[in-house]
């Protein structure tokens, strides 16, 4: 599953904003959500009350990353990149699509590819000094899932030289499943 290398020319590409520029247009109960710098799965967990909480793995492999999520992470384009891609689901319905992109050069011999179905955020929250970028947010669709959603937003774990760019897409079915606003 992760071995191949395959370059990335899908041409729908998220147009990303600030989070402050996209406040205006976002309810109060999705801010909580979109704003929010702890771990989206701690979150999820807490929200979902009694339903299963499961990350399914949807891909991981090796990749040269889209021209936007190289300059989110300050390396040249062509580079080589480990990508993952999740759903993060509550009794089996997806709620939030996820892609994580880490330059290989960035990797520091860290195995991501052996978290499985394990959410990446009970690791990465465990790690010493980690540090995130501010987030940023846009309304364009995942452009990995065919679902649809409100938001999207994206930023950038560091801890020490290792690198790690988050994409968390929130799915429309989340809104139905919490009664959110659909914005
Ligand atoms: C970054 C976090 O990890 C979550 C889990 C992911 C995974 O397992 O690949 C991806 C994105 C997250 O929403 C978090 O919990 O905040």
């Amino acid at each position: 599953m992760h071995d191949g290398q395959t370059s990335d020319t899908s041409p729908s590409c998220p147009i990303w904003r600030p989070l402050a520029a996209a406040r205006p247009a976002m309810s109060p109960d999705w801010w909580q959500w979109i704003a929010s710098r702890d771990s989206l799965t701690a979150r999820l967990i807490d929200a979902g009350g009694e339903r299963a909480f499961r990350v399914r793995l949807l891909d991981q492999r090796l990749i040269r990353p889209r021209r936007d999520e190289a300059r989110a992470l300050g390396i040249p384009f062509p580079r080589h990149a480990w990508r993952r891609e999740v759903a993060l689901c509550l009794d089996g319905r997806p709620w939030v699509v996820a892609r994580s992109v880490a330059p290989l050069a960035r990797l520091r011999g860290q195995r991501l590819d052996r978290l499985g179905e394990r959410s990446l955020g009970s690791w990465l929250f465990r790690l010493p000094d980690l540090e995130r970028s501010p987030i940023e947010v846009t309304a364009s669709p995942p452009p990995f899932h065919p679902d649809g959603g409100p938001w999207g937003r994206r930023s950038v774990f560091r801890h020490g030289h290792f690198a790690l760019l988050v994409q968390e897409f929130f799915l429309d079915r989340m809104a139905d499943d919490l009664g959110l606003p659909s914005r």
